[in-house]
């Protein structure tokens, strides 16, 4: 994989001060900002808030996850079975074969929109075969728009996976809705995925009154089949497609792959014909660092999805090289209120230090490079009211 890892040749190179672990509470009392710096590192340890696995956190291995697992880290290891664990086989299957000899290169867009939790995240990793794409089980993890890029023979398949569309209530959602229509405008290709067991609800109903208006090839994709019967399938298609003009229907399981590849096939033979518009081994074209941040916040949900509201938000805000090809990544979890802030440090920071260790780990295993990562945790009121925040999530700042 190629991406732009967000790395800035500007900045100096890394001090040779041990890092520290995130998620100090005390270190700071009366700042907004908490937890982990280079230079809090030595005391940390030194007061007995650090932990002895502090220093394993950092060294690069692998499998140091092993001995703090936790909830956290089992919720993200069991994602990681279901979405991408032997997906990359299956897909880059046909890296042997010389593209040029299978026919004029096609190259287009499709725009992956359903109500939330219909599985749009988690079929596009299944169709890109990488992690490109938050999946956690709570709605509305997909903020932004991401792509991902799948290649099939000639085929380049550009996917944009939109935020689930539902009935916005607040300025943030409404940002969300409106950037997965203009996501689904600007695509060659709509594909609707709705969730086959809760069937057409008010929500899809929406959508696919919407939809109806829209002049574009659409496809209607039923996922998520194996929790329902065949009889249930075929009423479901039928009804969808008596209110949309669909071109062609699919039945998938995202989480198991059953009918991915088919649908890839479909994809890949209906782009237009065109030069391809990345280069071959790209996956995503979303910045690393914005990633990286998705990554973290993905854990934070996998945790306190109960506790916390889908509010907070992570941002990158360092990406240093350091020596042995090791990246040093510096983010910030957003908080609205000091509340939620104690709740994302934990108990003696036991919780953003579980959240550091599952986020470092996936983080590394995407750049295929050892990672130290730091967290802060910082109170942000009314970031959801401030335009540069939007920007910053790839969002447009609805008036
Ligand atoms: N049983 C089953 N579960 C699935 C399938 N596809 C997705 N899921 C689960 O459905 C939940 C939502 O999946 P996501 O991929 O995050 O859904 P999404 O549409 O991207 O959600 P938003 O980002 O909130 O819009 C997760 O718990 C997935 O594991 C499937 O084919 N079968």
């Amino acid at each position: 994989m190629t991406a732009n890892d967000g790395r800035d040749p500007r900045e100096d190179e890394p001090g040779d001060k041990d890092p520290a672990l995130a998620g100090d509470p005390v270190a700071a009392p009366d700042d907004e900002d908490t937890s982990a710096s280079p230079e809090q590192g030595d005391d940390a340890e030194g007061d007995g808030g650090g932990d002895p696995d502090d220093e394993d956190d950092f060294d690069g291995d692998p499998d140091d996850d092993d001995d703090g697992d936790d909830e956290a880290d089992d919720a993200d290891d069991d994602d990681d079975e279901d979405d991408d664990g032997d997906d990359e086989e299956d897909d880059l299957g046909e890296d042997d074969v010389d593209p040029a000899a299978l026919g004029p290169h096609r190259a287009g867009f499709v725009a992956l929109i359903g109500a939330p939790n219909a599985g749009k995240s988690t079929l596009l990793n299944k169709l890109v075969g990488a992690k490109v794409s938050i999946v956690s089980h709570k709605v509305q993890t997909t903020r932004a728009i991401m792509r991902g890029i799948a290649m099939r023979a000639a085929s380049q398949v550009i996917f944009v996976d939109t935020p689930g569309i539902f009935a916005p209530k607040r300025r943030l959602d409404r940002a969300m809705v409106d950037t997965a229509w203009g996501g689904a405008m600007d695509a060659d290709m709509i594909a609707l995925l709705v969730d086959a067991r809760k069937g057409i609800d008010a929500e899809v109903g929406e959508i696919l009154d919407k939809l109806a208006d829209l002049k574009r090839p659409k496809i209607l994709i039923l996922n998520k089949i194996d929790t329902v019967k065949r009889d249930s399938l075929l009423a479901l298609a039928s009804d969808a497609n008596q209110r949309v003009d669909f071109s062609a229907t699919f039945m998938v399981s995202a989480l198991n792959g059953s009918g991915t590849e088919d649908l890839l096939d479909h994809f890949a033979a209906a782009v237009p014909e065109g030069p391809w518009l990345y280069p071959e081994d790209q996956i995503s074209d979303l910045p690393m660092r914005m990633l990286a941040a998705e990554i973290t916040r993905e854990k934070v949900f996998l945790r306190l999805h109960d506790e916390l509201p889908y509010s907070s938000t992570v941002e990158t805000e360092q990406w240093k090289d350091m020596k042995g090809n090791a990246a040093r990544i510096e983010q910030t979890i957003y908080v609205e209120r000091e509340s939620q802030r104690k709740i994302v440090l934990g108990k003696g920071g036991q919780t953003i230090k579980a959240i550091s260790m599952a986020a470092r780990q996936e983080i590394q295993d995407i750049l295929e490079r050892p990672v130290h990562l730091f967290l802060f945790v910082k109170v942000r009121e009314n970031w959801a009211d401030d335009p540069e925040r939007y920007r910053e999530m790839g969002l447009n700042f609805p008036r």
